[in-house]
């Protein structure tokens, strides 16, 4: 059998009768050499060629510039939705910011551990929690504390990461955010901000939700760094110096990082390791590091009690799509502080009892920070403890603060919760809604019901937009897929190029199965230019039917190759085949369709793959003998 090279007809006669295929192909549309075969070639089987016609008839030079009009439309309206995009995002940000300032930039939420099986306590609990109250009971006295929010003992680290996620949004946002866990030792700091392997914390559940939201974010791009650092005994100590670094300098690397200030306000720490995380996965590697390095002793009250404080910072860079934009840089700082109680309970002596007193000096001097702030007094004591000095710029204008107070359940800790609750009513005593009115109360909790559903509406509509810009890239990578394949053949292929048309079988598939699966989701928000014309339809209506038919007819036939018109021989195990059969089935779009998935999700949180800190050391029962035994003790993770 033979493929005719005849200029006007490509005629291909069949086993079943000989019936013949004709072109209507002008002269020369195709160079013989193009189509795969040089003229005369005999082919081994007879093949029985799919009902394929040829339209040789359109001049490459117009097809091209149709393709480039297309791809050059689609482009424009890309740029369009990003824009639509961007100023959805404005107003959806805009009514967080409203929400977050309505609320208090800082907030103060109370969390109540609950009784542990391992606890071998009373069971009388002198505290009872509502929404936003906690009332503790002593000796016949009781005390009211109201808190923006109020977790009882039963609150799970969802239930709280909840209402920590919107405090998220606003760093993403471009403001800086601190989250801080105060309390008593061993009321649940360390869980609340990292929790265990299958109950994950705020700071893992953070990491995956700004990857996640940035993924979602087509008008900005996003990088990530992090830092993390110690402040103990008035120190600042690295905990992601390289080791070996770390070894050789400790005492200046490690423990005497400067702060500075510069003119603008921001701070910075000389010297302090910054590691760009590119996605969760990393971002827990670092993570953990850190947390492994971070100083932990013994005390009477918790085993594992940590002796400092513990910061982490997400640096976060907010790129917008043009090319000139200027970074905008946001930090988001989560601390988790060390044990708030006083000296006495602890049975701490030596270096313990020093350690105890800089924790409470420093946190006494951030409880005065916090103050001023509320009251809004021209003098914030920042320059009282190095922890103020760090959070200088994210404590204050413009930036969010979010305090998570910790207290035990038990009686015999009363005193100590008693004064946790008093230093967080002291951070959020001037603008406490207590202190409103009822009529002001409720004005203010309709304006946020009003702003949540403002916000809420452009969080769709951003999504709707996205959706479109998702829809549209996948196009425009598909015409120029096309372009390049048909225009642009690589040179060392050697082949001839795909025809035009046959490659636009396969795009306009693609496109076609695309559109449908995404028609019925987004039906009321498409894009003029992506609605089909009858001529557009009918010509994908015969690209489907055509490739329907090659690929039936591979799966019936007995060929061990099909010809394909005007251009060249495809065998079955050729991949070029396979890819379109796949897209018989599959539409690329559904592929590319998930980049939430790119990074975790929160109910992927409990897989094994997140690695956590393990539990901190405990070194000696006896809390004096730290100091006799081990001036400076090292934890595990200095050995490893
Ligand atoms: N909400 C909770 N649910 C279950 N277990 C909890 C909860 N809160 C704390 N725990 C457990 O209580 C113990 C002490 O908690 P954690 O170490 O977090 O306290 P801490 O306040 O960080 O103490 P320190 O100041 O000494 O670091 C841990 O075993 C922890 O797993």
């Amino acid at each position: 059998m033979f493929v005719s090279t005849e200029k006007e007809q490509i005629s291909l006669p069949l086993e079943n009768g000989g019936e013949s295929f004709k072109s209507t192909s002008p002269a020369g549309s195709y160079p013989d050499s193009l189509n795969g075969f040089p003229a005369g070639t005999e082919l081994c089987d007879p093949v029985p060629v799919p009902a394929l016609y040829t339209d040789v008839t359109v001049v490459p030079e117009q097809e091209k510039q149709e393709l480039e009009q297309t791809i050059s439309t689609l482009e424009g309206e890309i740029a369009g939705l990003r824009l639509q995009h961007r100023s959805l995002d404005r107003t959806r940000r805009e009514a967080l910011n409203k929400i977050l300032d309505i609320k208090g930039s800082i907030r103060v939420f109370c969390r109540v551990r609950p009784i542990l099986l391992t606890d071998r306590r009373r069971i009388h609990q002198p505290i009872s929690t509502e929404l936003e109250k906690i009332v503790v009971r002593s000796g016949g006295s009781r005390k009211e504390f109201s808190f923006d929010k109020v977790f009882p003992q039963e609150a799970s680290q969802e239930d709280v990461f909840v209402e920590v996620e919107p405090i998220l949004r606003s760093a993403l946002d471009g403001h800086n955010v601190c989250i801080l866990a105060y309390g008593q030792t061993g009321t649940g700091k360390t869980f609340t901000m990292d929790g265990t392997n299958d109950q994950l914390g705020i700071a893992p559940r953070a990491l995956v939700q700004l990857f996640h939201n940035a993924s979602l974010d087509k008008s900005s791009s996003y990088t990530f760094s992090m830092s993390m650092l110690e402040v103990y005994m008035g120190s600042l100590r690295d905990l992601l110096a390289p080791k070996s670094f770390s070894r050789a300098y400790e005492t200046i690397s490690r423990c005497n990082l400067n702060i500075q200030t510069d003119p603008k306000g921001l701070v910075e720490i000389e010297g302090l390791s910054e590691v760009p995380i590119s996605d969760f996965t990393k971002a827990s590697w670092w993570y953990t590091k850190g947390r492994r390095v971070r100083s932990t002793s013994w005390t009477n009250v918790n085993e594992a009690s940590s002796r400092s404080h513990c910061l982490t910072r997400i640096t976060i860079f907010r790129r917008g799509v043009a090319s000139e934009a200027k970074a905008e840089v946001s930090k988001l700082w989560m601390v988790d502080l060390g044990g708030s109680e006083r000296l006495l309970k602890t049975g701490a002596t030596g270096q313990t009892l020093d350690e105890g007193r800089a924790i409470n000096l420093s946190l006494s001097a951030l409880g005065d920070v916090i103050a001023a702030l509320r009251r809004k007094r021209g003098h914030v004591p920042y320059r009282n403890s190095k922890l103020t000095q760090i959070l200088k710029d994210s404590l204050g204008d413009g930036s969010k603060i979010l305090m998570l107070v910790h207290v035990s359940p038990f009686e015999e800790d009363i005193g100590e919760t008693t004064y946790s609750l008093s230093f967080a009513k002291r951070a959020r005593a001037v603008e406490s809604t207590k202190e409103l009115p009822e009529d002001l109360k409720k004005q203010k909790e309709k304006r946020i019901a009003k702003l949540e559903e403002e916000m809420r509406e452009a969080e769709e509509e951003c999504q709707k937009v996205r959706n479109q810009i998702q829809k549209a890239e996948f196009l425009l990578n598909e015409n120029k897929r096309l372009f390049s394949s048909t225009y642009q053949p690589p040179e060392d292929e050697g082949k001839a190029p795909a025809s035009p048309k046959g490659a636009l079988v396969q795009v306009s598939r693609a496109s076609l199965t695309f559109e449908k699966t995404t028609r019925r989701k987004f039906s009321n928000s498409m894009p003029r230019f992506m609605n089909s014309t009858v001529a557009s339809r009918q010509r994908l209506g015969a690209a489907e039917k055509e490739i329907d038919s090659r690929a039936n007819s591979s799966r019936t036939g007995t060929r061990s190759s099909i010809q394909f018109s005007g251009s060249q021989s495809l065998s079955y195990s050729d991949l070029r085949f396979k890819s379109i059969l796949r897209s018989n089935k599959k539409s690329r779009y559904g592929e590319t369709n998930t980049p939430a998935m790119e990074s975790p999700k929160c109910s992927d949180l409990d897989s094994k793959t997140t690695s956590m800190p393990r539990s901190k050391i405990v070194t000696s029962s006896n809390p004096n003998l730290r100091v006799t035994l081990s001036r400076h003790r090292r934890r595990m993770s200095d050995f490893i």
